[in-house]
């Protein structure tokens, strides 16, 4: 019934100790961390030895699309085959992004509730809101009612999830009012199919085509126009796959002047670059087509290192797979290849091989990028994202001896191919514990379907604290709480309106 990790070195956000770990795997909690207990060991205990290796809070993966309708296709991972292969890379919790179902969120968030029924790590949601009426106000409402603090704006993909300014600023404005996180995937849609139509009639129609249609320019605009409106509106935001220098300049900008964002990088963003799009092989060009697309090299170094300088704050992977003949369906147009990469089983090693190896981040930093950031963000802290007594026993083993090279001819994922095929890591994930059970272990899953729990989401997280005490150097109309001049001759004004419906 217990688990007692034994003489490994416990890393958490802000502090590492030898310490021995405790966890009830009937309660799923870890109930002690501290010296030496071998006294208070109680019977039915497996001990796990941990000496040389390094005991962390299992990661959380707050940007992940499994089973996911998109461009024609569906992400080839459905919520038991992408958690696996989270569990086998050292994640034990991920938040994925439902989608509205023909714009209704709430049959959305049902539709994804059963997909999820086979999960088998725990999991949450974000919402998508893709348009903007009467009945969005209200949903979002009962939305935030099961568990949901966040919901997805999308500023590309036109004519399917994208909306507009007027769309973005009510439903921040409904966050604002329920204290729930908007987050936006910033790139600049409209300007994007101009630059595809663009792209087609000067003739590049394969996947580099993709990389020149969309640059960092359109992601920078929309970066700081979705800051510059969240700080009107008056909400913290939360920026999705940021990937460039222009995206992230914003994000660093509004945070010197005192705004709540959140800059989140994607493992492919941080250790891949845009060349790959121009291989001579097709099928390997379009293997790295996602957005915004991958970078050149000066940006995935500029990421790296406002990452480690906590100007961006939590490494997600925005984990949206599809197999070569799915991406195929972009042969003659790229505009036609599905859209993402794989990461959800590699974000762990990539990131303790390009931020810890390379000195770029301590143990300490790296457990708050890949797990308790998240946690704080999404107000699940300290439940997840943590060891300590009363957490939930979410833990992982690494051993940063180990050496290991990631393909797709070992990874767990559904899809064909990987992003980081032959990419060198030193430092390996031995065991996930999830909730008190070991789900992976030498190398070896032990997963069981419809063991992954529903983890609620509170809204009014740590971000909303204080935060209409707030100034920021765009001032609200409201602040100044404004009232109408008297003007001779004028009719009395009237009571003030509404916006929406009220519930
Ligand atoms: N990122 C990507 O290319 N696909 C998934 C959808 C999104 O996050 O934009
Ligand atoms: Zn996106
Ligand atoms: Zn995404």
């Amino acid at each position: 019934r217990y688990l007692h990790i034994k003489g490994g070195l416990v890393v958490n956000h802000d502090n590492s100790a030898l310490s021995d770990v405790l966890i009830d795997s009937e309660t799923g909690k870890i109930i002690q961390v501290g010296g030496n207990f071998d006294d208070y060991v109680p019977p039915h205990t497996r001990v796990i030895d941990a000496h040389d290796k390094l005991v962390m809070p299992g990661g959380i993966d707050p940007h992940t699309h499994l089973d996911m309708p998109f461009m024609g296709s569906v992400t080839c991972d459905d919520f038991f085959s992408g958690q696996a292969a989270a569990a086998a890379g050292g994640t034990t919790m991920h938040i994925d992004f439902a989608l509205p179902v023909a714009h209704d969120l709430v049959k959305g968030l049902e539709e994804w509730k059963k997909k999820a029924e086979s999960s088998c790590i725990d999991y949450s949601f974000h919402m998508a809101v893709t348009q903007w009426n009467n009945k969005t106000y209200r949903d979002m409402a009962h939305i935030v009612a099961q568990g949901i603090n966040s919901f997805k704006f999308f500023m590309a993909y036109k004519g399917a999830l994208m909306v507009n300014d007027e769309e973005m600023i009510n439903g921040f404005e409904r966050c604002g009012q329920l204290g729930a996180l908007p987050q936006v995937h910033a790139e600049n849609g409209d300007a994007v199919t101009w630059g595809q139509t663009e792209m087609i009639r000067l003739g590049v129609k394969g996947p580099e085509g993709h990389a020149l249609s969309r640059p960092s320019v359109l992601e920078g605009e929309a970066t700081g126009r979705a800051i510059r409106l969240a700080a009107y509106v008056g909400v913290p935001l939360y920026v999705v796959h940021v990937m460039s220098i222009e995206a992230l300049e914003e994000v660093a900008k509004a945070r010197l002047r005192g705004q709540r964002v959140i800059g989140e990088p994607v493992v492919s963003g941080l250790a891949l670059n845009e060349s790959v799009m121009w291989d001579p092989d097709w099928e390997v060009a379009a293997r790295y087509v996602m957005s915004p697309p991958i970078r050149a090299a000066e940006h995935g170094k500029a990421l790296r290192e406002a990452l480690s300088r906590g100007v961006l704050q939590l490494v997600a992977t925005d984990h949206a797979v599809f197999t070569s003949v799915q991406k195929a369906a972009g042969r003659g147009d790229f505009r036609l290849i599905p859209n993402g990469v794989n990461g959800i089983e590699e974000r762990i090693h990539v990131v303790w091989q390009t931020m810890v190896n390379s000195g770029l981040m301590t143990s300490s930093d790296f457990v708050r990028a890949t797990s308790t950031a998240a946690a704080q963000a999404f107000n699940i802290f300290p439940k997840k994202g943590l060891i300590a007594p009363g957490s939930d026993a979410d833990v992982i083993v690494l051993d940063p001896n180990q050496e290991h090279t990631i393909s797709a001819s070992t990874h767990h994922s559904r899809i064909d191919s990987n992003v980081y095929e032959g990419m060198n890591i030193k430092g390996k994930v031995v065991m996930t514990i999830s909730r008190g059970r070991v789900v992976w272990e030498h190398g070896k899953l032990n997963v069981t379907r419809g063991s992954g729990h529903f983890v609620p989401l509170p809204p009014f997280g740590p971000l909303y604290e204080g935060l209409s005490k707030q100034q920021t150097s765009i001032q609200l109309p409201q602040r100044y709480g404004p009232t109408p001049v008297r003007r001779a001759g004028a009719e009395a004004d009237g009571q003030s309106e509404g916006r929406h419906e009220e519930l």
